[in-house]
């Protein structure tokens, strides 16, 4: 395959966005072929300027990073903004993508389109089968319209256009450049932050939110970028011998999950807090569980790399590093 001169990768300042472009350079991808914008210089919930952006710039790759993300109580109390800015992100994008003659798109969902109650672990084929958890629902129906725009693509243009638009889905993710805000954060930032700021001013105890049974898949942010280029560069013939047309992402996730609870305790021992952990039942505990079925990914010949003990190791340094500045 010949190399693509112009990749545009939204949402380049985020954490994963910001993988994708480390992946890219290290797979030999010289920087003046790696296109950005900040969040200022283009919004992407409008869709005029996003539209003149992709007939100036016309990208031949485009990764779409960019979404408004956060964890479980910021999806629960902002959920306008979450379903409106994710809905104007994609639809914006895929549309000016497909104008401006972009043939390889791949989108980035979340392991939250499957129901609350999918059979674990969650396979592709669980999309749609059931309702969906309600503290993330309007962040879901968003990414779950994501997937659907690039399938309506491909099925529509595929043929008269060469349109091939893919979708990834992460499990929970976390590593250097996340998000460390105390309450709009996921666990394991918010943790980091938590038990850190415990150990230095010695606080006899740490309130973790809602019961501690849930249980999570952590995926190392370097591991989901990865994925992500391998996904966007597997052959045509091979992605689809392993899709369908209206069933086409691709879960990622690590492999095995935990409890809240055991994840805590990791998070205490890498921070070195040695004070009680308690739980606070006024918070909400979301679904119960949700491990992916990655086997579809497998197949296509990637694995998840780094384990959790070191890439908490490696979050926790990056947490440092920002609060040492
Ligand atoms: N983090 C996780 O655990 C998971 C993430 N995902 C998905 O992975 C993708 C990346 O997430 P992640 O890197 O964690 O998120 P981040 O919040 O770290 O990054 C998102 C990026 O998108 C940018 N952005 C948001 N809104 C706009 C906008 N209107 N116009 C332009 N840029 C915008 C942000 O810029 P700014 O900050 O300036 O607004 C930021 O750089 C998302 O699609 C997310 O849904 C899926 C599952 C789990
Ligand atoms: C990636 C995924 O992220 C969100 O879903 P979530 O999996 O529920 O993510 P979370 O990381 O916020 O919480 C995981 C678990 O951990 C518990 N928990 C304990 N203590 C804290 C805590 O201090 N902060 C947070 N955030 N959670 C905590 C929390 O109660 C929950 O049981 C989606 O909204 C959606 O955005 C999405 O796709």
């Amino acid at each position: 395959m010949n190399q693509p001169e112009t990749i545009y990768v939204a949402g380049h300042r985020g954490m994963v966005g910001s993988a994708i472009v480390r992946q890219l350079l290290a797979a030999g991808h010289p920087a003046s072929h790696i296109v950005t914008r900040t969040h200022a210089e283009l919004d992407l919930t409008d869709q005029a300027a996003v539209r003149a952006f992709f007939a100036q710039v016309k990208p031949q790759q485009v990764y779409l990073a960019a979404a408004k993300v956060g964890g479980i109580h910021a999806n629960n109390v902002y959920p306008a903004d979450f379903i409106y800015q994710n809905l104007m992100i994609e639809a914006n994008v895929i549309e000016a993508a497909f104008r401006n003659g972009v043939q390889k798109l791949l989108f980035l969902g979340s392991s939250c389109i499957y129901p609350k109650l999918a059979p674990q672990p969650m396979s592709e084929q669980a999309l749609l089968t059931g309702p969906l958890e309600a503290t993330n629902e309007p962040y879901a129906v968003a990414k779950i319209a994501g997937i659907k725009l690039c399938e309506s693509y491909n099925r529509q243009f595929g043929a008269s256009h060469g349109v091939d638009y893919r979708s990834v889905m992460p499990t929970n993710l976390y590593g250097p450049g996340d998000n460390y805000h105390p309450e709009n954060s996921h666990v394991i930032p918010a943790l980091i932050r938590r038990f850190h700021e415990a150990k230095v001013s010695g606080a006899p105890e740490v309130a973790i939110w809602g019961s501690g049974t849930p249980m999570r898949e952590f995926l190392y942010v370097d591991d989901m970028a990865a994925a992500s280029v391998h996904v966007m560069n597997l052959p045509k013939a091979s992605y689809e011998q392993h899709t369908q047309p209206m069933l086409s992402h691709i879960n990622v996730g690590y492999g095995s999950d935990m409890t809240i609870a055991e994840l805590a305790h990791s998070i205490a021992r890498v921070t070195g807090y040695t004070g009680q952990i308690t739980f606070d039942a006024s918070k909400p505990d979301g679904t119960p569980r949700k491990l992916m079925d990655s086997s579809r990914l497998h197949s296509l010949g990637w694995q998840a790399k780094v384990d959790l003990p070191t890439g908490l190791a490696l979050a926790y340094q990056d947490f440092l590093n920002k609060t040492a500045q």
